[in-house]
């Protein structure tokens, strides 16, 4: 543990965007897992970048969704990929992304899944040298083990770590973080809104018509997880917290993170093929929290806090909280993320960052946008 601290204190990371490739001029290979609401967008902006000139150099060798695969040397068209998953017969094997990628010139995985099996697969795959860019936050947002080892195996595989998508859906918070104590500030707190679904929801919700009925919606527009209730929950915005943390060199377990969650037992308990009949287990308690920060004149909003103690030890929170309208985090629409950082040069007034944080076309734009930092350096 100490040693991991001492890691995440001595240095600012380098991640995707701030290392030049050496194999700038090669052809780089891609491998995507993953073809749903996200992964989904990725090949759709692949196949828009044809005539542009973005996806020269690159080639789409591997496409996978849960069930099958497929692999094609010469490259696969983006725009057909799904159909050519629909008629595979090769099943989805995490054992043959690094076969497909055989090669010279950069490797790349783009994980665009929410799969567990595929985020314990990252650190294998950087030490290898493949660069992995990733939306999936289970890797470097759950143990903290688990992200020091993802840390160890880009440095032995001389290898990147695309995470841009992860928090923010590709705004620019991960990077400030980095850029800030690259240029010798410390980090002393930072609070915002980090789930879109929520922000989305909260921006919505009139205490009138079911709290259940927006959860679908939020659902159905590709702003939730896969199963919404890691949303509701607190728990992806505990991975996104421990994820900024982390950047900023502060190197919290996840017991770490006093969540409050909005999910009844009962609903937590459920498999997931029930929950969607059962989400109006939620629409009695959220009428009651909305009634309450109605009557104050307030406005519900989901919060995520990290901050620096007097003791030098951290305090990280996440929890609905009751906001005056006026208060810097109430404000923004729809999915937006809004996040304060106080760091040594923004001690008074905080650096603020907002814009969409959820949703498949700027998640897909984020991913992309690590693929090229890496092609480019
Ligand atoms: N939806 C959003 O706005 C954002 C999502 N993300 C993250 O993006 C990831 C994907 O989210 P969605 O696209 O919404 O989920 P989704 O459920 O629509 O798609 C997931 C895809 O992963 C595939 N998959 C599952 N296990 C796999 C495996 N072992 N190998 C290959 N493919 C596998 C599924 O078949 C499916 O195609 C999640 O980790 C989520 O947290 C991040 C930022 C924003
Ligand atoms: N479900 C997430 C999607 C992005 O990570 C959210 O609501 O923010």
């Amino acid at each position: 543990m100490n040693a991991v601290v001492e890691a995440l204190r001595r240095r600012p990371d380098h991640e995707a965007g701030t290392s030049a490739g050496s194999h700038a001029a090669a052809r780089a290979r891609l491998a995507l897992l993953g073809t749903g609401t996200v992964g989904g967008a990725v090949l759709a902006r692949l196949a828009g970048w044809r005539h542009s000139g973005f996806a020269d150099g690159l080639s789409l060798v591997h496409v996978a969704n849960s069930r099958y695969a497929s692999s094609a040397a010469a490259g696969i068209d983006p725009s057909s990929a799904r159909d050519l998953l629909a008629g595979s017969i090769q099943p989805a094997g995490l054992d043959a992304v690094p076969v497909a990628l055989r090669g010279t010139g950069h490797r790349i995985v783009i994980d665009a899944t929410a799969s567990a099996e595929v985020a314990a697969r990252h650190a294998e795959w950087l030490e290898q040298g493949i660069h992995v860019v990733t939306a999936c936050k289970l890797a470097r947002g759950t143990a903290l083990a688990d992200w020091q080892a993802v840390e160890d195996a880009r440095t032995r595989g001389g290898s990147r770590y695309g995470d841009s998508a992860t928090v923010g859906a590709g705004l620019p918070l991960l990077r400030s973080i980095r850029e800030l104590r690259a240029g010798g500030d410390r980090i002393h707190a930072i609070a915002g809104v980090l789930s879109g679904s929520l922000a989305w929801l909260f921006n919505h919700y009139d205490g009138l018509r079911p709290f259940s009925g927006f959860v679908r919606r939020a659902r159905d527009a590709g702003y939730t997880e896969p199963d919404p209730r890691e949303d509701l929950s607190g728990e992806d915005v505990r991975r996104k917290l421990l994820i900024l943390a982390r950047a900023a060199g502060v190197g919290l377990e996840q017991e770490m993170v006093d969540v409050d969650s909005l999910v009844p037992d009962a609903l937590a308990a459920l498999v997931r093929e029930d929950v969607d009949a059962a989400l109006p287990q939620l629409d009695a308690p959220m009428r009651e929290r909305y009634a309450q920060a109605y009557r104050n004149g307030e406005k519900l909003r989901f919060v995520a806090r990290l901050e620096r103690m007097d003791d030098d030890g951290w305090s990280a929170k996440v929890g609905l909280a009751e906001l005056p309208p006026g208060h810097p985090l109430a404000g923004g629409a729809g999915t937006d993320n809004r996040v304060a950082i106080w760091s040594d040069r923004y001690r008074e007034q905080p650096l603020l960052i907002q814009g969409p944080g959820a949703g498949a076309g700027v998640t897909a734009a984020g991913l992309l946008d690590d693929v090229l930092r890496i092609v480019h350096g």
